[in-house]
């Protein structure tokens, strides 16, 4: 393949006049431009060749097609590759030479057909697939929509209302659940796949199966009047769900333009709004989101060194409580055999039972058969000493933050756990390099960082010290990856990259209620903006407990920039700690539903006579984006340091950690893409004014006051920096 081409074709021509053409672009036979090309000059071969009776389209190595090269969007983006035509892929290409050909071509679909993959495969006259196939249209995650016929064909194949259900949700189905729904013609084994699609081609050509174009096919559509309902309620709940997101709106628009004007104007309204989207900053950022996360795995001098993952046969968890519960539940689900080990017979219990639980909740959403269950219970076993370690090749503890204790359960480990054992923290704070003081086994102790509920929350922050090996490094990605956690490496310091930025966040919301403005408000434009909640309620739901914890942390080691608020400690002394305790900033019913409480003006008075800080009327009165800003741009200020400081090695890390670690929205393209867009001479700008009147807490960092005298993004690469990976 020409090193400058993207991906190709290949034709062959069986003796039974079938022309077999083969997608070729490693590793998901992405459709790039040169694939679609080649796949357009193949097919004009083929159909000008009197040997061709008929076209199978299939991928190579097991896979059909990942769908369109998500990398094309960037590049229209960027302005580094002109737009082709509107429709000319969608309309010319795919259904006016492939669907409309005079010879019927049919799809042999192994692996995986998903978005333009699965549209160029409806353009064909019949698919077969392999039983393992995934069968979706996931665009609207990526922020774009089905651009090639997708929002015309489905509909037609599978109904309005499953169609509106898998394009929405951008879930995949199985393939049997494909063939029931008419989306597939024929499942059969892989050895089959092409021996049948060949066969099912010629039969079509010899009148023996049925010559259908999906987009002609009306069956399965409901009356208008139905189909106008059904799209009226997708759309309200569009709205409900994705209320800073244009492009599924838009893409409910083509669909509508197919069912109410015809096919033919819904490929040209779906091609005029697919082109549209693309310079939407929501698609931007989530676009660039899709690399970031793939991205995260690869650590330079660690994943570029050829190591290879060791096999990590058992592993031990030393505490049973809310975070260990869950490690072994992630742990467990993906067949890894565990060893929970706690301090007596009732905790190992509660341990214990809480794993089940966990379980036990899959069993009652039907996502785990009674079996699975049993046979994933069976892979954990308890333990009250360590004489079960002799053979585990993975520790991770997550006993309570407490360094003492920590440090004597690490001593321990060396006595116990071989040599190559590794031994993993799942400290959210404490200095990694303190934990394993009392050891000489420092290049084998790494930080396995889990959020909470650890068996649910996809992030996994590897602490990696100035003495940890690439090997472990390489070793706990790869056991990320199998527990199907995007992991994220950073250096160790107090609260490695997420707590460091989730700390200024409440920081921040704490300060402004102290200055008058109005905690609900706060919390409101905070979930306006996309946060799954704001800072108040997600106060109260971690609890006060862990919030003072971690506050108190971050004052011993970052004092000069630690807003010392008192409303939650306040709280704490009047036992109300948060939703567990049914009051904290907000009240909660029997149904954990939280209601303001006008008692709440109480602490806010308090903490601010102990402050000495006055209401500020600039303050009471902040707008939405003031709001924003003043809470984000401390969190963006924290993120630079973090950076700067080598902590994460790419900007793109960060905006993961925020995105998996903070719930920060992923269409904003995580905090470091986010700052960007607004520009750090901006974000300087503010900064600077409130810390001029408001104090340090709101200082610009060194690295921010930099980039934003050279107008330089906050994301190019710090290349000064001493990375501490
Ligand atoms: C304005 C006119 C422009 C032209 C018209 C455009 C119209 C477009 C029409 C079309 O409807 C749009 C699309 O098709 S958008 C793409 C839809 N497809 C997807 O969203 C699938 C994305 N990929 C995945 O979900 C997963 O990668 C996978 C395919 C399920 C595989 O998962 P797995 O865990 O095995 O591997 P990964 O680590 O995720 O990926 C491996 C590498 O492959 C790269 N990759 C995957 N998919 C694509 C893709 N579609 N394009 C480019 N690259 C892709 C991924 O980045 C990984 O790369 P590495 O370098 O990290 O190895
Ligand atoms: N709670 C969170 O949201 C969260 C998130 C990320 C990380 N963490 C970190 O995870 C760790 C555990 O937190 P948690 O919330 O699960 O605490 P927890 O109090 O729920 O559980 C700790 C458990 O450790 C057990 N334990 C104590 N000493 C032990 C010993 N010597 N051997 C075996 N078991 C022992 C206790 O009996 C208890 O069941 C802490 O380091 C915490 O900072 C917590």
């Amino acid at each position: 393949m020409d090193s400058r081409t993207k991906g190709k074709t290949v034709m062959e021509v069986g003796g039974d006049g079938v022309a077999v053409i083969t997608l070729i672009n490693p590793p998901v036979n992405s459709l790039s431009f040169d694939v679609l090309y080649n796949l357009k000059s193949n097919y004009e071969e083929a159909l000008s060749r009197n040997d061709v009776k008929a076209i199978v389209i299939t991928g190579a190595k097991g896979k059909f097609s990942g769908g369109f090269d998500i990398s094309g969007f960037g590049e229209i983006q960027k302005g580094t590759r002109k737009e082709p035509k509107v429709g000319y892929i969608s309309i010319d290409i795919i259904t006016d030479l492939l669907e409309a050909a005079r010879k019927p071509s049919v799809a042999a679909i192994d692996g995986l057909a998903l978005g333009g993959g699965l549209e160029l495969s409806m353009a064909c006259h019949a698919r077969i697939s392999t039983p393992g196939a995934q069968l979706g249209l996931p665009e609207l995650q990526l922020g774009v929509i089905p651009g090639f016929g997708g929002t015309q064909r489905l509909p037609r194949l599978v109904g309005l209302t499953k169609a509106l259900e898998m394009i929405l949700t951008s879930k995949p189905v199985r393939a049997e659940e494909g063939h029931s729904l008419g989306l597939i013609d024929a499942v059969v084994p892989s050895a089959e796949l092409l021996t049948t699609a060949r066969r099912w081609a010629l039969d079509i050509v010899e009148r023996r199966k049925p010559w259908i174009s999906s987009l002609l096919k009306t069956d399965k559509l409901p009356p208008l009047g139905e189909a106008r309902e059904i799209l009226k309620f997708a759309r309200g709940q569009t709205r409900k769900q994705a209320p800073n997101m244009k492009h599924p709106l838009m893409c409910l628009d083509a669909l509508e333009m197919g069912i109410v004007s015809g096919p033919r104007a819904g490929l040209e309204k779906e091609a005029e709004v697919g082109s549209q989207v693309i310079s939407l900053d929501t698609t931007k950022g989530l676009i660039h989101v899709f690399f970031s996360q793939r991205g995260t795995a690869k650590v330079p001098g660690v994943t570029d060194g050829g190591l290879v993952p060791r096999k990590i046969k058992k592993v031990a968890i030393i505490g049973g409580g809310l975070m260990g519960s869950g490690i072994a539940t992630a742990l467990i689900l993906s067949n890894y055999p565990v060893i929970l080990k706690e301090v007596n017979e009732k905790f190992l219990e509660a341990g214990i039972g809480r794993v089940k639980a966990n379980l036990q909740s899959r069993v009652r959403k039907g996502s785990m058969s009674k079996e699975k269950f049993e046979k994933t219970m069976s892979l954990l076993k308890g333990s009250l000493d360590y004489e079960s370690f002799r053979d585990v090749d993975m520790v991770i503890e997550a006993v309570i933050e407490n360094i003492s204790l920590k440090q004597q359960i690490f001593a321990d480990l060396e006595k116990y756990c071989p040599q190559h054992c590794i031994l993993a923290s799942n400290t959210s704070t404490i200095d990694l390099n303190k934990i394993g003081e009392r050891t000489k086994s420092q290049d084998r102790i790494v930080g396995a960082h889990f959020f909470s509920p650890a068996h649910v929350m996809p992030l996994l922050e590897i602490v990696r010290t100035n003495h940890t090996s690439a090997q472990v490094i390489v070793d706990l990605l790869d056991v990320g990856k199998k527990i199907k956690k995007t992991p994220v490496v950073v250096g160790n310091c107090t609260g490695f990259a997420v707590n460091r930025m989730f700390f200024p966040y409440t920081q921040a919301a704490m300060f402004l209620v102290e200055r008058g403005a109005d905690p609900y408000l706060i919390d409101m434009a905070i979930s306006k903006f996309g946060m799954p909640m704001g800072p108040f309620r997600l106060c109260d739901l971690v609890g006060f407990g862990v919030a003072i914890a971690t506050a108190t942390q971050f004052i011993e080691n970052f004092p000069e920039r630690t807003y010392k608020s008192m409303i939650i400690p306040l709280m704490q002394e009047d036992k109300r700690a948060g939703e567990a305790t049914r009051k904290g900033f907000y009240l909660y019913d029997d149904k954990r539903k939280a209601k303001p409480d006008p008692e709440l003006k109480k602490y806010i008075e308090k903490a601010r006579s102990i402050s000495g800080g006055n209401v500020d009327p600039k303050l009471v009165k902040l707008s939405e984006k003031e709001i924003i800003e003043m809470t984000f741009f401390p969190v963006v200020n924290e993120a630079c340091r973090v950076f700067a400081e080598g902590i994460a090695v790419k900007a793109a890390d960060l905006d993961i950690a925020a995105i998996m670690g903070m719930g920060f929205p992923p269409y904003r393209g995580g905090i470091m893409f986010w700052a960007d867009s607004m520009g750090s001479k901006y974000i300087y700008s503010r900064l600077d004014e409130w810390s001029k009147t408001y104090g340090d807490f709101f200082k610009p960092c060194a690295f921010l006051a930099e980039r934003a005298s050279k107008g330089a993004p906050l994301s190019a690469p710090v290349e000064q920096a001493r990375s501490r990976l």
